[in-house]
């Protein structure tokens, strides 16, 4: 589990993250959304220890990144996987190099453990037969599982996720979507996305953060994001009117059956 207190970080004058507190669950999806510039980057970057925040605590269980000694926060970084946008794999690198380059950064493991492994993640991401490809000889939708096998080949107790189906088509991003929420369950690994996609809100959220200009406005479960009264969330989730519509009929339904019972 990871636990935010109090979490402030400012770049000069500007506070960006107004004291924002959480708890994120192991073998969940916890899914951070919020418009643009609303502060979602920064606060995980906080969380990865890319930004030192200037007041608060976060703490990996139990152990605040912010005040730890540098040698423990870089051992608890390689317990950290990280899914980028665009996946960000190496073009000069086949698929398989890709994946073995934690490995050989980072695990003391011999060359026939490292195979073994590579083949084990890329055989869970459905990707059997790609270890001689090169990335642009892949799909987007392959990129992302490359860059998924890449982000757990060290076996990490938390994955963050930036935007995972951004450039996808709505079939690719449900199918990578059911993939990170797999994987979080079947490893027991704390998940943090980052996304704008409702549909990734509705289908993995087991816990989803809204922020607001920098402080969390808003938290609940994909059950409970459809009847929030929070006027800000509701603005923001339910821009488009096919939204608007959907919300209509779930909270008619919904009504409908109560009134049966
Ligand atoms: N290194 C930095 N120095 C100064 N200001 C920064 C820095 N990084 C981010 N900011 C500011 O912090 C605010 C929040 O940015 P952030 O990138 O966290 O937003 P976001 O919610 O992730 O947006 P998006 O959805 O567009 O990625 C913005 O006003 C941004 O300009």
């Amino acid at each position: 589990m990871i636990e935010l207190k109090d979490v402030e970080k400012s770049f000069g004058d500007k506070t960006i993250i107004k004291g924002v507190s959480m708890k994120l669950d192991a073998g969940k999806c916890n899914l951070i959304i919020g418009s643009s510039g609303s502060g979602k980057t920064v606060l995980t970057k906080c969380i990865v220890g890319l930004f030192t925040p200037e007041k608060g605590e976060i703490l990996f269980e139990g152990r605040d990144i912010v005040s730890m000694e540098k040698n423990d926060r870089k051992e608890l970084r390689q317990q950290i996987g990280m899914l980028f946008q665009g996946s960000a794999l190496f073009d000069s690198m086949t698929v398989e190099q890709n994946i073995m380059f934690p490995l050989d950064m980072f695990s003391k493991l011999t060359n026939a453990e490292k195979h073994k492994r590579v083949d084990e993640v890329l055989a869970r991401v459905n990707l059997e037969d790609a270890h001689k490809k090169y990335p642009s000889e892949i799909s987007g939708g392959m990129k992302k599982r490359v860059g998924i096998a890449r982000a757990i080949v060290l076996n990490p107790k938390y994955l963050f996720c930036d935007e995972p189906n951004s450039g996808l088509d709505p079939q690719t991003s449900l199918l990578i979507d059911k993939l990170i929420k797999e994987i979080t369950v079947e490893y027991n690994m704390t998940t943090i996305v980052i996304t704008h996609d409702m549909n990734s809100v509705m289908e993995i959220g087991d816990h989803i953060i809204y922020m607001y200009e920098g402080h969390k406005q808003w938290e609940g479960s994909n059950k409970e994001i459809i009847y929030s009264k929070d006027e800000k969330l509701n603005n923001f989730i339910f821009a488009s009117e096919f939204l608007q519509d959907a919300k209509k009929m779930r909270m008619e339904e919904n009504e409908a059956k109560n009134q049966t019972q």
